[in-house]
């Protein structure tokens, strides 16, 4: 049988793994594609101590590999959006198929790429840049095929969850667990891609489409990170039985969808509330299926190359067949030009429940106010925590609300933020109840 002929695009951390478990796997592998699939060109700007390139033709110039006669598919795992895009769109010019671990690509250009693909034939996978190495888009598309999925929710960037996990486990700063985080190859190549929330929509943005068969909307994403999460709301949210997780969350409504990422409290019962350190966790309701979910590295070299090279075995059994016979890219039939009644919904419009976190002068009426201005936006508190103060000093209150529109807690916290014995700003986390174990 002819060899599947693969041209890799970048060879640090992902790219790396990719050529050393293709390498490693090579016979293994050949059993499951029925063919061999070889490397047959490496673009790299420089040399990646952990790979043996003997005998590997090499070059600086990634559009060579998009351009080679010789190569059927190219992996790209450069990271960045506007090189990658046109290198993509070469290499489906030129007849290639493409796999990417890049989720900023397929978020931000992914329904142009589809579209594009479509018409040349060609296959687009991208099963490393949602979890890493977690099988969740090819579980989500095919496994859970059958279903009408009411809701996904996940732990879906590993730095941010290693730097949650380390701030409270260890008490240590979050500059301090980043830079290791970074050390470790878990972080973008910006990690304010991480902390600030950027990266996990993506993710989201690309789990949503597959879900709800909606196009690519990351524009319509509300994106929070956990930069500004304290270990004193670690602490706080740990003594009312809850723990702080950074979720992407999607959820379909009667009136659409939500599409929102940001720092969550967490029953510590649930499963979600249990996963630490790189590890990642999608938990995906169907109507069919009930909950399931999806746990494993959600991000590293060779766990991210696992899903690189199961992408590859894909295309190599894949190859001979008919275009419109494949599993469609965002698993519904069409580019997803239709959002098939279900348009993303303004973060104003989500329903959730709050933990507030408020800096008080410690003076008789103050808390009789705050539950006032709750109570007129029809917020009802579910446990609230005052702690003891020192003549003089601030008091935090701790609240915990139930469930209310988003618009109502923006004005009830603009009008507690105006109260003149509240000082700064009020911390704002969303608690998630979601029963992935139900
Ligand atoms: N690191 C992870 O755990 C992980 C997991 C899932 C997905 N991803 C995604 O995989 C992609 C790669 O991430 P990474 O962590 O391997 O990054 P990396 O920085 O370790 O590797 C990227 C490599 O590409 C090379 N490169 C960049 N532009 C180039 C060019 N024009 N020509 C030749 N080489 C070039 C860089 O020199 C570098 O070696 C990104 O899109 C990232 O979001 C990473
Ligand atoms: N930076 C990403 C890599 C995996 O997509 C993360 O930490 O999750
Ligand atoms: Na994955």
């Amino acid at each position: 049988m002819k060899p599947v002929r693969v041209g890799i695009c970048g060879l640090g951390t992902v790219g790396g793994g990719t050529f050393n478990v293709l390498t490693r796997n090579a016979d293994e592998i050949a059993r499951r594609a029925g063919r061999p699939i070889i490397i047959e060109q490496v673009a790299l700007r420089s040399p990646n101590p952990e790979c043996d390139l003997t005998g590997i033709k090499t070059t600086h110039d990634v559009f060579e590999v998009a351009r080679n006669p010789d190569i059927d598919v190219l992996v790209e795992v450069l990271g960045g959006y506007d090189v990658p895009r046109e290198l993509v769109l070469t290499a489906i010019a030129n007849g290639k198929h493409v796999v990417t671990a890049n989720k900023a690509l397929i978020a931000v250009h992914g329904n142009e790429i589809f579209q594009a693909a479509h018409e040349q034939g060609v296959i687009v996978a991208f099963e490393a840049a949602v979890a890493g190495g977690i099988p969740v888009i090819k579980s989500l598309r095919e496994g859970l095929g059958a279903n009408r999925i009411e809701w996904v929710a996940g732990i879906i960037n590993g730095t941010g969850n290693y730097i949650l996990t380390h701030m409270r486990s260890e008490g240590r700063a979050f500059e301090d667990v980043l830079a290791e985080a970074q050390a470790l190859g878990y972080a973008e190549a910006d990690p304010t891609f991480d902390v600030e929330g950027i990266d996990a929509a993506h993710k989201l943005t690309i789990l949503a489409s597959i879900a709800y068969g909606v196009p690519l909307q990351f524009e319509k994403a509300y994106t929070e990170g956990i930069s500004r999460v304290t270990f004193d709301d670690v602490e706080q949210a740990d003594n009312l039985g809850y723990v702080i997780k950074h979720l992407g969350i999607s959820k379909r409504t009667e009136q659409g969808l939500e599409l929102r990422v940001h720092p969550t409290l967490i029953p510590k019962e649930r499963l979600l509330a249990n996963v630490h350190g790189v590890k990642n966790a999608i938990a995906i309701m169907g109507d069919a299926v009930g909950p399931t979910l999806y746990y494993g590295a959600g991000a590293g070299s060779e766990p991210t190359a696992s899903a690189v090279v199961a992408d590859l075995l894909d295309v190599a059994r894949d190859i001979a067949t008919d275009h419109h016979y494949r599993v469609p890219y965002l698993a519904f039939s069409g580019i997803g030009e239709d959002d098939g009644g279900l348009p993303i919904l303004p973060m104003e419009d989500i329903v959730t429940a709050y933990y507030l976190r408020l800096l008080a002068v410690d003076r008789p009426g103050v808390l009789a106010r705050v539950a006032t201005i709750l109570s007129e936006q029809s917020i009802s508190i579910e446990a609230l925590v005052q702690k003891e103060a020192t003549e003089g000093e601030l008091v935090p209150i701790i609240l915990l609300t139930h469930s209310c529109r988003e618009k109502q807690m923006n004005e009830a916290i603009r009008q507690i933020e105006s109260m003149a014995d509240i000082a700064g700003p009020v911390t704002r986390i969303r608690v998630e109840s979601l029963d992935e174990q139900e």
